[in-house]
């Protein structure tokens, strides 16, 4: 893995003008970006989101997980803050793909659940590797983190790269009929922290 810096911009959303920095994987090709609003260098804890690309969700309004209702939740939350950093990695499907992602959706609409699906297809339940952010984050000078995930996995990877977690924020949002199961096997197989009916959405 070798992350070299391209390039920043101006990214003006509905919830306020971000900096956009682009930022290449030479080993994988894979092109990630991160958002910031605010100096986000320095000792003062970021708040932050690590957001894994969800085509699907992001981009295509799908209802089967809580993708898009979370990035834009983060999105709020940094504006709102005045302060803050998104990390949107290109890991689709955690980590597998799209067309595999499709493979696992198509297995899922045959009854198996999402970490089933995914080993039905010779794959581990979640393929992500967190190490891409660290020269990343280094690059942004940011020293601490306030990490709003519900994934514990998260938080572990990013302190066992030597960044500071200093507070897990709860983020969850986007819970709708479509989505309970796979939101239940994030509780039950992936250890998510998931409290039934809670809603951690600002809008
Ligand atoms: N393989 C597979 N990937 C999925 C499925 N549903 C969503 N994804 C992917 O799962 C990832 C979602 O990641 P995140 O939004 O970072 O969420 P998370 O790891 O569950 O943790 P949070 O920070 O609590 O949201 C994205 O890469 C999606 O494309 C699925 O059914 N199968
Ligand atoms: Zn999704």
């Amino acid at each position: 893995m070798s992350i070299r810096y391209i390039e920043s911009c101006r990214l003006p959303t509905p919830w306020g003008t971000f900096d956009m920095h682009g930022f290449e994987d030479t080993t994988s090709q894979k092109e990630h970006v991160v958002l910031t609003m605010g100096d986000v260098r320095g000792d003062e804890p970021v708040l932050a989101r690590i957001h894994s690309e969800c085509l699907t969700g992001d981009g295509l309004f799908s209802l089967r997980c809580d993708c898009g209702a979370q990035l834009q939740a983060a999105m709020y939350k940094v504006a709102q803050a005045g302060r803050g950093a998104i990390f949107y990695l290109r890991q689709e499907g955690r980590g597998i793909g799209l067309l595999n992602k499709i493979r696992a959706y198509h297995l899922q609409d045959c009854g198996a659940d999402t970490v089933e699906a995914n080993e039905a297809l010779g794959f581990g339940a979640d393929m992500r590797d967190y190490t891409i952010l660290k020269p990343m984050i280094e690059h942004l000078a940011i020293e601490k983190i306030r990490l709003m995930t519900n994934n514990p996995r998260k938080v572990k990877a990013l302190q066992d790269i030597g960044i500071p977690v200093v507070e897990r924020l709860a983020h969850q949002t986007g819970r709708n009929p479509h989505n309970a199961k796979y939101l239940e096997t994030k509780k039950g197989k992936l250890g998510h922290l998931l409290e039934d009916g809670a809603d951690d959405s600002p809008q």
